[in-house]
């Protein structure tokens, strides 16, 4: 197991509980939405653009408060969790400055900062763990380049190093795949199955539904309320996509990405039972 995994053993649970978000522009963005992760898994979250998908990660980061409701992390607040930096986050790429000028390397030494002692002065370990997470995305070469000066997939590769620098046992991730080729996509997809090998518990949201089964063991199917929550092999069936989707299913489920084997038929069953 690489150094880069979480250090302490099993994740603690992730409780979001009747979780309400009305933001000031009166938009509701989640209502009552109740989840629990409570075991080294990987949960696959979907939903349309707009369902409510970051606003939950950002829920359960503490960066937006409910307004109903309330997420607990091993039964203690979300602030707990923050201060012993046990939940990392990859924002989607339109919420990062790239403008900003700073390199690869420091991107990811970001990850560390909660580690360090009150200096804040990076270590052997923090620069050691910096560069096996970058070669463990294949980043290596890119330490010293500008973020600004990366493509986009390049970019994805960099906020999951600086998520794997951090050790963190709680992963969020925000369409991680989004503009990845599919190489990238299966490398990361390989980070994650080796993360939750090493007892971590990762929420990752795609727009790629014909992959969830491939690599997720559960999902929460969003569309402003909780539509599903529960393991791929019962909760991705038709009824409950076309609930989430509703007739724009057929759209998320491109015929040349659909997963090879039982789950083929069924999710080429749902691309034409929802194109009508
Ligand atoms: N800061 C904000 N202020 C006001 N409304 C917001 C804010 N952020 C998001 N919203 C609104 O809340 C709703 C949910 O947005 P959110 O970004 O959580 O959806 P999403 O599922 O992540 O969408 P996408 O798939 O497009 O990324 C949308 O209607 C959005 O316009």
């Amino acid at each position: 197991m690489s150094s880069t995994d979480p250090k302490s053993g099993p994740a603690p649970v992730v409780r979001v509980d009747d979780v309400t978000v009305a933001y000031r522009s009166g938009t509701v963005a989640l209502e009552g939405v109740s989840l629990t992760l409570d075991r080294p898994s990987i949960c696959g979250l979907v939903g349309m653009n707009g369902a409510g998908k970051s606003t939950l990660f950002k829920t359960i980061m503490g960066f937006v408060e409910p307004t109903r409701g309330k997420v607990s992390i091993g039964g203690r607040p979300v602030s707990a969790a923050q201060k012993e930096n046990i939940v990392a986050y990859v924002p989607q790429a339109e919420e990062v400055d790239w403008t900003f000028p700073v390199s690869v390397a420091d991107v990811v030494m970001m990850g560390r900062q909660g580690r360090m002692g009150f200096l804040r002065m990076p270590g052997g370990t923090d620069r050691r763990l910096v560069a096996e997470s970058l070669a463990r995305v294949g980043m290596a070469d890119f330490a010293d380049r500008q973020i600004g000066e990366l493509s986009g997939g390049q970019r994805k590769r960099v906020f999951l190093a600086r998520a794997l620098a951090q050790q963190a046992s709680i992963l969020l991730l925000d369409e991680p795949f989004t503009g990845v080729d599919v190489r990238t996509e299966e490398a990361i997809i390989a980070i994650l199955r080796d993360l939750r090998a090493g007892g971590a518990i990762v929420l990752v949201s795609t727009h790629d539904l014909a992959t969830v089964p491939a690599f997720c063991d559960s999902v929460a199917m969003v569309n402003r309320r909780l539509v599903a929550f529960g393991p791929v092999a019962t909760t991705f069936t038709e009824a409950n996509l076309s609930r989430a989707f509703g007739g724009t299913l057929h759209r998320f489920l491109p015929g040349h990405g659909l997963p090879a084997g039982p789950d083929a038929a069924a999710a080429r069953g749902l691309a034409l039972g929802a194109a009508g």
